[in-house]
């Protein structure tokens, strides 16, 4: 059963039209010229419990706004958002104790007091049982190696160690659903690589519904095998990342490496993709393209040192997808 419903949902912001200097500033608190920002335009997905789910998309895409609606902050323009059967907004308090949320950009933690009151406060707000709250807290500081420092300031922690506390403080009172927008975001290597095991096992192991928006693919990759993909406020893609890299991903890539730089390359059965110089990545047109097809049609004459054929990584499928949107939008396999 689904616990969360989106359907034809928009959000659409309405703001002042401003106007240059102190005289159009002026004029302007006047005004009632409004410009509108459709972020979120006629979206629709069903998740079920257990499920982990990726929302990516550029920049300015929406992701933020529907993660906003689905945990109560913003009210939708039209259309309706229900999570675990109630509308959010409406619900805000209720719906509060079932879910989770961590905003990678902003902080739930109070910047002066040693993360364990932090935690402490969350135990008040949500009711914790004692028992239960110290249980999870030892399972918590133990999965995410907080023990160095639990008891220090928030201010004086490490961007990575702030997150996982962030984390922590949003799983104490045993969400169903936990909301991350960009948990990621300015974390080093170490420190992501920590967060996606993480969270993957808490979605594995405790069957925590895990939504998130993030920019970096690797994210998807590791944590969730759903993925929902917008653009402009639409909807794009919502399927598994497997489905998408065998739709597109069908396009192999072909690297030629030569000894001395035959310049641009242009072929009907590959499609320049990255010019290195020395080294030229094509896309092979189709799945019966094959390495013999390129060689024949690029000819004798240039220096070609090697040939590799490659599977496509997930940043190209991605881009590729972005590519040819408009054939895709939509699609669900
Ligand atoms: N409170 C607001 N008032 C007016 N416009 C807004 C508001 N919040 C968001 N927007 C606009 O709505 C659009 C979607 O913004 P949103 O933050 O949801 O995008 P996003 O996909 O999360 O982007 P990013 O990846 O940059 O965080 C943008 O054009 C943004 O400027």
């Amino acid at each position: 059963m689904a616990i969360i419903a989106a359907s034809s949902v928009e959000k659409i912001f309405r703001q002042p039209k401003r106007q240059s200097g102190f005289g159009g500033a002026l004029r302007s608190l006047f005004s009632r010229e409004h410009t509108e920002v459709r972020a979120v335009d006629g979206i629709s997905f069903a998740i079920e419990g257990g499920e982990a789910a990726g929302y990516l998309g550029p920049n300015g895409a929406g992701k933020s706004t529907m993660i906003k609606m689905m945990t109560g902050i913003l009210v939708p323009s039209s259309g309706t958002v229900e999570v675990l059967g109630r509308e959010p907004h409406s619900n805000r308090i209720t719906n509060a104790a079932e879910i989770g949320v961590v905003f990678g950009q902003r902080s739930q933690l109070w910047w002066d007091l040693p993360v364990r009151d932090s935690f402490d406060l969350n135990r008040h707000i949500y009711d914790i049982p004692a028992s239960r709250f110290a249980d999870n807290l030892a399972r918590l500081t133990s999965m995410l190696d907080m023990a160095g420092y639990i008891d220090r300031p928030v201010r004086q922690l490490s961007l990575g160690q702030r997150m996982r506390a962030e984390i922590a403080m949003a799983l104490l009172h045993d969400p169903k659903i936990l909301f991350l927008d960009e948990p990621t975001i300015g974390l080093d290597v170490v420190a992501k690589d920590v967060v996606r095991k993480f969270l993957a096992e808490v979605n594995r192991e405790r069957g925590t519904t895990i939504i998130l928006t993030t920019h970096d693919l690797v994210d998807i990759e590791e944590i969730c095998p759903r993925l929902i993909m917008v653009d402009d406020g639409k909807l794009l893609f919502d399927g598994e990342l497997r489905h998408l890299r065998t739709a597109l991903g069908s396009r192999r890539r072909l690297k030629l490496e030569f000894g001395t730089d035959p310049g641009a390359i242009t072929l009907k059965t590959a499609q320049l993709v990255t010019d290195e110089g020395l080294a030229k990545h094509f896309l092979l047109e189709s799945q019966q393209t094959s390495i013999l097809d390129v060689l024949t049609e690029l000819g004798s004459g240039h220096d070609l040192k090697d040939v590799k054929l490659e599977e496509p990584n997930i940043e190209e499928v991605i881009r590729t997808f972005y590519q040819n949107k408009p054939a895709l939008a939509g699609a669900r396999p």
